[in-house]
């Protein structure tokens, strides 16, 4: 039996944008903490290692505070360093085999893109969460493969949480949780909005049980 943790699966899964200055970050992202997404997760790809460290000691601190849970991007060494409840791999960020061997406590994810039998084999490897996408174009990650939103009802069947990333914003939201996503990965949708905080909220509503359907006596 895997014994990592389980967070909320329902919800916004925020990703930090790269920020260069910790303090800058801090302040972009305390607004947005508060407003509780289901999870935050620390990704920078500019980076260097101190600067990762320092950035993502200071996520878990400000992420305890708000009492959110923090996933690591990349490094499950760093996650288990800082605390964090878990790590993001994808294709090029080691064995997820090992990580869930060493860190049996990490709540742990992959990226599985356009394919199911990656998620398949993510699943048999010990992966909490499965990711699929980019579903749309993504301003942050132009080149990303892109992926159907039929996967997110074929991995039903995995019976494991399921994230949809790429592109994402409160305008195409519903339809990736209506073919089964649990989880919205979003950064642009977010960051680049003119009022961050309304369109993390505007989210909601793609979680939603529709109500504009009326039923008829
Ligand atoms: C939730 C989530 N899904 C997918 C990714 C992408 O991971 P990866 O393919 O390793 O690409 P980078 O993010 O490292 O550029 C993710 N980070 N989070
Ligand atoms: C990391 C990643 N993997 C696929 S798309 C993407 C970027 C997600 O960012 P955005 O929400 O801005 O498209
Ligand atoms: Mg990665």
């Amino acid at each position: 039996m895997n014994p990592s943790p389980s967070p909320s699966r329902r919800g916004v899964y925020l990703i930090t944008p790269d920020e260069a200055d910790t303090g800058r970050l801090l302040s972009r992202l305390q607004p947005l903490l508060a407003q509780t997404p289901a999870l935050l997760q620390y990704r920078n790809k500019a980076a260097g290692p101190a600067l990762r460290r320092q950035q993502a000691l200071a996520m878990a601190e400000a992420c305890a505070r708000a009492g959110v849970p923090l996933v690591v991007n990349d490094d499950w060494r760093l996650a288990l360093d800082v605390g964090a409840l878990g790590a993001h791999l994808g294709e090029h960020d080691g064995d997820l085999r090992q990580a869930r061997r060493e860190a049996p406590g990490l709540w742990l994810g992959a990226s599985c893109y356009d394919e199911l039998e990656r998620a398949r084999q993510a699943v048999a490897a010990g992966a909490d969460y499965v990711a699929f996408g980019a579903f749309f174009p993504s301003g942050t990650k132009p080149g990303a493969r892109r992926a159907d939103p039929r996967l997110l009802a074929e991995s039903a069947t995995l019976g494991c949480t399921r994230v949809a990333i790429g592109g994402i914003t409160p305008d195409n939201a519903a339809g990736l949780v209506a073919a089964g996503a649990d989880l919205l990965a979003v950064i642009g949708g977010v960051f680049d909005a003119p009022d961050p905080v309304a369109a993390l909220q505007s989210f909601r509503l793609a979680f939603e049980p529709n109500t504009t359907e009326t039923t008829h006596p």
